[in-house]
């Protein structure tokens, strides 16, 4: 069972297990992201993983055609998409994932609250290629379960921390992709100095995702300069997706 979690939190998880899996054959092949992140960068640009999210309980309301969405930040150099599939309080769903995996050929990562290995079977069957798996939510013997899991299907999780601790336990857990959350999952405040304090706590060899809050393409550079390799990016880009022109050439 998972840790013990309050509010909105616990409604998710607790819905997270009663999650129906869906079993389809996979369309497309495994898109690596951490070679997708190096190839970017090689060409001079940022690597941005642009998130496709309507909903989310700090406030976020957007509607966006999920497949052209996808392709302008395709087309626009974006180094993966994230779906997010949590289907009540972020209005996300599998649905979402399957059509944009079919339309883009870069990395896709379901985003969602993940506690069951068939969420896992479901992410694989629909296409992603990455899954996220949050700390915040898991017993140290589920993440570490989790990821092997993952990788057991040649997809990489994203393993999601917000503070030190969390950090530890991903990285014993042998986490190579880890994603920094600026916003507490628990009281939804952006902390930016999290970030900052976290990146240099990271092994050079783990590539680093800073989450949440992006707004600017300077606040990309600060974060660049604090560490971070790539930046996940999801209200901004929903609001104004031609942001990503910026973003990419931060
Ligand atoms: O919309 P923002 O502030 O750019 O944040 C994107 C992404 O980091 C955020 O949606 C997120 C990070 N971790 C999550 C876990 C579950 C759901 C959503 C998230």
């Amino acid at each position: 069972m998972p840790r013990y979690l309050s509010g909105w939190l616990n409604d998710v998880v607790k819905n997270a297990f009663k999650r129906g899996y869906i079993s389809k054959t996979r369309e497309r092949p495994i898109h690596d992201f951490v070679q997708r992140v190096i190839e970017v960068k090689g060409s001079g640009r940022t690597p941005v993983i642009a998130e496709y999210k309507r909903r989310s309980p700090s406030g976020l309301n957007v509607e966006a055609d999920p497949i052209a969405y996808s392709k302008l930040m395709e087309r626009n150099g974006a180094a993966a998409l994230s779906v997010i599939t949590e289907n009540t309080i972020f209005s996300g769903s599998y649905e979402y994932l399957e059509i944009i995996a079919r339309s883009v050929k870069i990395p896709v990562l379901m985003k969602d609250f993940v506690v069951t290995e068939a969420q896992v079977d479901t992410g694989f069957n629909l296409g992603a290629d990455m899954v996220l798996l949050i700390v915040r939510i898991l017993t140290e013997r589920e993440l570490e379960g989790l990821i092997e899991y993952v990788r057991s299907y040649r997809m990489e999780p994203l393993v999601e921390v917000h503070d030190e601790n969390e950090l530890e336990m991903a990285l014993r857990c042998g986490a190579k992709v880890i994603g920094i959350n600026s916003r507490d999952l628990l009281t939804l405040k952006v902390e930016k100095e999290k970030v900052r304090t976290i990146l240099p706590l990271i092994p050079s060899e783990v590539l680093k995702v800073a989450e949440s809050g992006i707004q600017s393409t300077e606040e990309i550079r600060e974060l660049k300069r604090a560490g971070a390799d790539a930046f996940l990016i999801g209200t901004s880009l929903m609001k104004e997706p031609d942001k990503i022109k910026d973003f990419v050439n931060a």
